[in-house]
């Protein structure tokens, strides 16, 4: 049986369902997460989304093909055009300046998980890479279908997240879940069983990353 992304996701099952339930998730679902917890989440967020697109500049760098070099480039593209421009109007809704973000200091679950991704790219190669990035490019899109899927999540002006929400619901973030998916389970088909077991270490120790980003939102630890 080749492999697949959903593999992935069975060789830590607990952990990826921690990380999509998480109670900071939860929270945001039914409108009862503290703002303040949301707004330190953001800040980290606009750090993180820096150390990503790095992430996918060393993806150019590691990419053997034409085609790869052309997703790499355009996945830097998003995050430097588009994404870090509406969170930055995202945080200017929630009270954060960009001044205040161009201030910030990094908090240790921020520094822990970009530096972690970046480490397993520089090491490994895409798939390595690819595989360290995808709880964050899969995960997302998950939480969002997940909160959808929950009675006790509150939708529209009653929730002050709704628009979080609808950003990883919405069928352009979900097309580029799918499409990463397609990605990962091409190049998982090819893989040994040593290999596998190697991808599912960056993937679960990513995962387990994610964890520790949302508890660092919900405790404002620095
Ligand atoms: C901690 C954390 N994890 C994942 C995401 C979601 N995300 C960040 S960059 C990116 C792909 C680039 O388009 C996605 C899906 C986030 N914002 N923060």
């Amino acid at each position: 049986m080749p492999y697949q992304f959903e593999d992935l996701k069975k060789s830590c099952h607990s952990e990826w369902r921690a990380y999509i339930e998480h109670s900071f998730v939860a929270q945001l679902g039914d409108g009862s997460l503290a703002p303040e917890a949301f707004q330190h989440y953001l800040k980290q967020d606009y750090l993180f989304l820096i150390q990503f697109a790095r992430a996918f500049a060393l993806a150019a760098y590691k990419s053997p093909t034409l085609s790869d070099l052309r997703q790499a480039k355009e996945g830097l593209q998003a995050i430097l055009d588009v994404e870090l421009d509406l969170h930055i109007n995202y945080c200017k809704e929630w009270g954060i300046s960009e001044q205040e973000l161009a201030n910030l200091p990094e908090a240790r679950a921020t520094i822990a998980y970009t530096r972690y991704v970046l480490d397993a790219g520089n090491r490994g190669d895409l798939l390595d890479l690819h595989v360290a990035l995808s709880p964050c490019m899969v995960g997302y899109g998950e939480i969002a279908n997940w909160l959808n899927s929950r009675a006790v999540t509150k939708r529209g002006d009653s929730n002050p997240y709704d628009a979080w929400i609808a950003m990883y619901e919405s069928d352009e973030f979900q097309q580029a879940m799918h499409a990463e998916i397609r990605w990962l389970d091409d190049r998982l088909a090819d893989v040994s069983p040593a290999r596998f077991s190697e991808l599912t270490r960056i993937f679960s120790d990513a995962t387990r990353l994610e964890i520790d980003f949302w508890e660092m939102g919900l405790k404002q630890s620095d």
